[in-house]
């Protein structure tokens, strides 16, 4: 394998005594430097893999990164080589060191739904409140975590203010309980290890001498917290090598402090900087729109960024009618372009702001059996607002599904608390029945309260005429009384950290109610429950496909694209309210969203086509929208527009698109057996 470097990425690698940071712009060559870097510190240096460790910040990243050090090795030289996220690495920590901490062998890691349900406990418990701020808590902790604020210095820093104390107690006593719990939440994998090294000197000089060499990509995006712990496991040794990007910062949101790049240089005096400017993954067009775009944000550094790849295509603007049609003319391009250029689907990323975006595209994918990879971010069917509304479906269509029964018999709270449901499952457990037919019974009289069983009597008799409406009406309309007889709305206004979050949900909620829709138009004979189990395979079939490799194509989000390359990149949903997104513009925050579609840009290697839509629907009803302004902030000469005017009947239109995409299918089917 040939390590082709030009004289700075060399001169990055090659400095093995102290600190260096690579400081440079998209496509650069910066996580190259760290491949490379490895590489050399095993096979020229001759140290032992076992004392290395790079972190990056998502696994798939780690993945390939493996990889592609695996590549440049030979045998098994790379044997006991950490490359991992911080999170892994904290893991990995705690694991051998949880006694030092008095933790107990095997305890569990909360996810922020475990955490949450926790909070909600202790707020009931302590405050009498209903823990509907439960979210909002969990927020303000994390942040806390990750800002390396301990519970005792959040009281102090509260200083009196009434809302700020009443969440440094509750962060005092969600920090006892975890402990009592033996369990950890996602925060506490970077936070413990650096309370267990500052306690216990002698811990972390055995980590330092584990550790010798640390290599941290995206660095830009590290928060207080994960810096804390670099310094310490870098010690006085110093041998830190770390790239980063401050035009690619998206995770301030969460943290994550562009400034620690700044603050290498205080903490570290003989800290080398080294600039790149050659990118080596884009063609000319794109690079300048690149530069163009981020020139708007103000810099602490100033970056140049040159390609010798040449001008290469235009970059093109699509515009559609609206978001189904957008998803449609996608997928349709990408099979054209695939039958003309003779490329494969993993040369074609779609990459969007939100991941609610992200539904139409694997619908349309999916009706052109094109195989795709759906990366980052939460499964569609893991968010609570879709598991709810699922389990009301599931329990409508099979009455004595208990878990669907357990989840949402006080979601919205219909005063049915633990103690009834408790009564209820013993008394259905002596029966032998489901819950549901207990609950219908007349005996429950007897163990429940007048109140109570009338309640769930009410609430079952509810179900059932939901299910008897099921068996005359379209399943749409079903979802959708569903959806407003339980409030569902105000529910998640209730309950959601805040107003922005709460209407993400809620567009989520809105989406599988569209998506019910038009499945049953796409299978008019199909019956609601026929519909509830098909959905509820496919998500089986997205959990299953944990196997990214193999050619299909990539759906992300910008987030989940950092880092990433791919030689064609649709960049959708290029609208005011989606990128930028609606808080931002609310909040005139602009900056990171600019970086964001900086990020998303500078993801192309060949082709780049934006694509945004006339209308949108949004809860539930269609909207009109704007092309994003970061458009209009490229260079004009260089896009090329193309699109949706008024002049074709939109009929006429998605008719003749069908008869497009029925050729072309053909057409690559036949290919595809050559
Ligand atoms: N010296 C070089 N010669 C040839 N190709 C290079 C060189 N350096 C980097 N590349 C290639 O350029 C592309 C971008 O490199 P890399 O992913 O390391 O950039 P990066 O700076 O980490 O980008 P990002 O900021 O997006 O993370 C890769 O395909 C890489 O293999
Ligand atoms: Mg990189």
């Amino acid at each position: 394998m040939s390590t082709i470097l030009n004289p700075r990425q060399n001169q990055a690698v090659r400095h093995i005594d102290g600190p260096c940071l690579v400081l440079a712009g998209a496509g650069s060559g910066k996580t190259r430097v760290i491949t490379h870097k490895i590489a050399y510190l095993i096979q020229a240096c001759a140290i032992d893999a076992r004392h290395i460790a790079a972190v990056t910040f998502t696994n798939k990243a780690a993945r390939e990164m493996k990889e592609r050090v695996g590549k440049l090795l030979r045998g098994d030289a790379g044997k006991g080589l950490r490359v991992s996220t911080f999170h892994t690495l904290g893991l990995d920590i705690l694991r051998r060191e949880y006694k030092a901490l008095e933790y107990k062998a095997g305890f569990s890691i909360y996810d922020s739904a475990d955490s949450t349900h926790l909070l909600k406990e202790l707020m009931k418990r302590s405050f009498g409140d209903d823990g509907g701020q439960a979210e909002r808590m969990l927020w303000q902790i994390s942040r806390w975590k990750s800002e390396f604020v301990l519970p005792e210095q959040a009281l102090q820093l509260a200083d009196g203010d009434v809302n700020q104390t009443t969440a440094a107690l509750l962060y005092e006593q969600y920090r006892h309980y975890l402990k009592t719990y033996n369990a950890v939440d996602f925060d506490d994998l970077i936070m413990l290890p650096v309370i267990l090294f500052r306690e216990h000197p002698e811990i972390l000089e055995r980590w330092q001498n584990r550790i010798r060499h640390l290599l941290v990509d995206e660095y830009q995006d590290t928060n207080s917290t994960q810096y804390e712990l670099v310094k310490q496991l870098c010690g006085v040794r110093g041998n830190l090598t770390v790239v980063g990007d401050d035009d690619q910062s998206i995770y301030a949101w969460r943290g994550a402090q562009p400034e620690n790049l700044s603050l290498l240089q205080q903490d570290y005096p003989n800290l080398k900087v080294i600039k790149l400017e050659q990118n080596y993954r884009s063609t000319g067009c794109i690079l300048k729109a690149a530069n163009r775009l981020i020139a708007s944000n103000p810099h602490v550094f100033e970056k140049r960024l040159w390609s010798e790849l040449g001008y290469g295509d235009p970059i093109r603007v699509i515009r559609t009618r609206n978001d189904q049609h957008e998803a449609e003319q996608v997928v349709s391009e990408i099979m054209h372009h695939m039958f003309v250029q003779r490329t494969q689907y993993a040369d074609y990323a779609i990459l969007y702001r939100g991941n609610h975006q992200s539904r139409l595209f694997e619908q349309a994918l999916r009706e052109h059996d094109i195989p795709y990879y759906l990366s980052g971010g939460t499964s569609f069917f893991a968010y609570t607002e879709i598991k709810d509304i699922m389990s009301y479906l599931k329990l409508i269509t099979n009455p004595d599904d208990d878990n669907a029964f357990r989840r949402i018999i006080n979601t919205p709270r219909r005063e049915l608390g633990p103690a009834t449901l408790e009564k209820l499952t013993e008394y259905a457990m002596g029966r032998g029945h489901s819950l549901f037919v207990s609950a219908m019974e007349f005996g429950l009289s007897q163990v429940l309260s007048d109140r109570a069983a009338e309640k769930l009597q009410r609430f079952c008799h509810w179900i059932l005429d939901l299910q008897h409406q099921a068996e005359g009406d379209a399943p749409a309309s079903v979802v959708k009384r569903l959806i407003v007889d339980i409030d569902y709305e105000r529910y998640l206004l209730d309950n959601s950290r805040d107003e922005i979050i709460a209407e993400r949900k809620l567009e989520n909620v809105n989406e599988l109610a569209n998506w019910f829709e038009r499945l049953a138009k796409a299978n008019p004979d199909a019956s609601l429950n026929e519909l509830v189990t098909k959905l509820t395979l496919l998500d089986t079939l997205d959990r299953n496909e944990e196997d990214e490799r193999g050619n299909r194509v990539h759906l992300m989000t910008l987030h989940a694209a950092k880092g990433l390359e791919f030689p064609h990149v649709y960049l959708v949903g290029m609208e005011e309210m989606l990128l930028p997104h609606r808080s931002s513009i609310e909040e005139e925050s602009l900056e990171e969203e600019r970086r964001l579609a900086y990020v998303g840009i500078t993801r192309a290697q060949k082709t780049l086509t934006f694509t945004y839509a006339n209308q949108r629907k949004r809860h539930g009803e269609m909207q009109e929208c704007s092309p994003s302004r970061f458009i209009d902030e490229l260079p004009d000469e260089d896009l090329k527009w193309s699109g949706e005017g008024v002049e074709m009947d939109p009929e006429e239109r998605q008719q003749r698109g069908q008869a497009h995409i029925a050729s072309l299918r053909s057409m690559l089917a036949g290919t595809s057996n050559e």
